[in-house]
Order: C-alpha cells, then structure tokens, then sequence
C-alpha cells in the first residue's frame, strides 16, 4: 500500500503553559516552595521559576505529508527544540515514506549523539517521534493506540499529582501524590513539617486513598530514608525520585533501605533503553516513570515499557497526556496512569496541554474510557486561538 512521504516539517514555540506545566504565571501550587536540588540556595527555594524551571517553554512540532496531512507532536524544548528540528533533524523526515518511524528514530538520535543523548535533545526527538506517530494514525485512520497493539483493558484510571489529595479523592481519583515542601537544607525542622503535611493529608483522606511523595530530585540517601521511615506511620505508597538521576546507586540503595511495602519510583528525567536499563539492572526501583515526550516519544517507550515487564516492573509514565493515554490503554504493566493538576490550586481537572490543544480527553470520576481515545492519530488539535512562533523556519 503506497503511503505519502513527508514533504514538511515545522516547528513551533509557545509561552504560558502547553507542554511546559511548569511555565505558569501567578500563584500556582506547582511553584510554591517545592524541595528541588536548588532549594540548598536559600534565594532559589521559595519558587522553581526563580531557577528557571519554566526557561525553556513548549515546542510544537507539525509532520505535514504530501497529501496535505499533518501529523502534530508537543514537548518541552522550547526555542533551542525549534533550533534542532528546523536545523538538523528535519533532513531525515524530508522526502521519507510515513512509515520509516523506527529508522528516522534511529537517524534522529545517533545524528544528535554528540550533542545528546539526554535532556533536551531527546525532549527534541520525542516530540518529532510524536507527530510520527500522530501522522501515521491520521492516515490510516486510527487511533495511536490501536497502531500500538489496541488496549488490554476498558478503561485507564489515574492518580493525581497536586497539593490537594484530599480534593482529589472527591474528584474520584485513586490516589494523590504532593510536592515534598522541604529539602534536606531545612534540617530536621523541614523534616518535621514534611511528615506533619503527611500525616494531616492521611487525616483528611483516610486510610485507603493512595499518597505519594514526589521528591524531585532534592534529596540524600540519609535524608531520604529517613522521610521513608517516619512515612510509613502514615501509608505512604510511594516516594518518588529522591535522588540525582545520575545517582543509580544511591537509588539502588535507598531501594534497599526503605521500610517493607514502601514502593520507590523514578524515571521521569530518565531518557532511553540505556538510561531505564540503568535503573533496571541495578534494581534501583520499584516502578519506572518515563515521560513520553522526554524519554524518546512512543517509539522509545515501546523498548523501554518491554525492557520493564521482562524485569517484572510497572511502567507508569510521568504526566504527558494524551500521548500517554494512548500507550498505558495498551500495557499490562502500566495498570494505572498519572495526571498533573494544572488548575493553580489543584482543584479542578484540566486537560494536561491546557490551552495548547483542543479536544485533549479528561478523566471523569478518575477514570477515562478507552473509547474516549478512539480518534485518528492523538485525536488532539492546536488550539487556533494560541499564538505559535517559527524562529527558524524559511
Ligand atoms: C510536583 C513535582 O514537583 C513536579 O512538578 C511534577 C512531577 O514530578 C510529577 O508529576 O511526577
Ligand atoms: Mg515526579
């Protein structure tokens, strides 16, 4: 069956939310002093923006085939994503059938691998893979997950990160997961404050509701064992990326050293079958947490989703949406699936793009049909109303 080639590839970038949840403006719990590895800076702990965790903005990548078709892919890469793709990677999509994903993957990462390998690169290559697959559903008329196998279940069910658990468990989500307030720089009076937050959520929410912690990055070993151990008092399902994501044998070892039954979870600034093969083979976790649009796109998380069930571990990937909608509908060992709470206090359920794209599905009641996904490609479009810009197009 004689498919298009691609005839166009062009990138975008937006301010003010979109694929970077973290480029907010105003009060936003997801910037309200958050435990970062920055925050041993007094000046940098009451706010990530003040670091620059917002500095780099949303990339928005179109694949536009020769029969007019437009595959669409977002991420976090900003003005230096549009600078890759425009500039370097758009020379293996130009010209290509719509089906070469897996050998432009291939292309697109060992062509960038003196530059790459991680980090923005990689968020690059995900959001280009994105729009590939985007495309390839459009024309075929199928949704992403059906081209990745089709579910394995009904329908998804999520937990929800924000500071309000306790609202989440109204909303009818499974679970909730907070921000750690307080890093190790605050001593043991942040410690305290830390498992005060706990215990008052557990009382708010009771016994059976999922809370995590979410920790990013901000901590030690010594630090991090600690929290686990005056945690467990208080049922806390997980504690999540403690240390460095360079630091696989702290990870290994803190795995080792938290209380029975507490789950550890990393990944999301993890990227690739070699970085997630790290965190396997040395048994540094519990449950990986890739990110679709940062780890590789689908065409990498299909690797590292079958690397993760061949070691007997969940994939549970860090927010992104629909694309991970798409992928966990069609897993058994992504049995769940998260969303970030983008409303400024946590108490509402926006789409996770918000307002980049229309028609992105939300879960109601904590939950979400697969049917809900049954749309060609993503089943998701740009937002008209959104202003985009073209640094580097002709
Ligand atoms: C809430 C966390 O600090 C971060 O902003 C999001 C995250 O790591 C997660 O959802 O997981
Ligand atoms: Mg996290």
């Amino acid at each position: 069956m004689a498919m298009p080639t691609i005839k166009a590839v062009r990138a975008y970038t937006v301010r003010g939310g979109g694929a970077d949840y973290h480029d907010t403006q105003g009060y936003h719990w997801i910037d309200d002093h958050i435990a970062t590895p920055m925050a041993r800076y007094e000046e940098y702990r009451q706010s990530r923006r003040s670091f620059g965790i917002n500095v780099l903005g949303t990339l928005v990548v179109e694949v536009e085939a020769s029969d007019g078709t437009v595959g669409l892919g977002v991420t976090t890469a900003g003005e230096i994503g549009a600078f890759i793709v425009e500039k370097h990677l758009s020379r293996f999509l130009i010209g290509r059938q719509v089906t070469e994903i897996e050998k432009i993957w291939d292309q697109m990462y060992f062509a960038t691998q003196f530059y790459g390998r991680k980090g923005v690169v990689v968020n690059t290559i995900s959001g280009v893979d994105i729009a590939l697959w985007d495309l390839l559903g459009k024309l075929r008329g199928e949704p992403v997950h059906a081209l990745l196998g089709g579910p394995v279940r009904d329908e998804l069910q999520f937990y929800a990160t924000g500071a309000r658990p306790d609202l989440a468990k109204e909303m009818g989500f499974i679970g909730g997961k907070l921000p750690l307030l307080h890093g190790p720089a605050e001593g043991d009076e942040g410690l305290k404050k830390n498992i005060e937050k706990l215990a008052d959520m557990r009382a708010k929410v009771g016994d059976d509701f999922w809370l995590m912690y979410d920790c990013w990055m901000s901590l030690d070993l010594n630090y991090s064992i600690r929290l686990a151990q005056k945690a467990q008092e208080f049922g806390l399902k997980w504690i999540e990326e403690c240390l460095s994501p360079d630091d696989y044998w702290g990870y290994a070892d803190l795995k080792r050293n938290v209380p029975k039954g507490m789950l550890v979870t990393t990944g999301e600034h993890e990227a690739t079958r070699w970085g997630f093969r790290m965190l396997l083979e040395m048994d540094c976790c519990d449950i990986i947490q890739p990110d679709v649009n940062w780890c590789g796109g689908v065409t990498e998380l299909i690797k590292i989703s079958a690397l993760a069930d061949a070691h007997g571990k969940l994939m549970v990937p860090h927010g992104s949406g629909v694309y991970s909608y798409h992928f966990v509908i069609t897993r058994h060992n992504s049995p769940f699936t998260e969303i970030i709470m983008s409303a400024p206090n946590a108490d509402e359920v926006r789409p996770a793009f918000s307002p980049l794209l229309l028609d992105e599905p939300v879960p109601v009641n904590g939950r979400m049909k697969a049917s809900v996904l049954d749309k060609p490609g993503f089943g998701v479009r740009l937002n008209p109303e959104v202003e985009l810009h073209r640094p580097y197009g002709n």
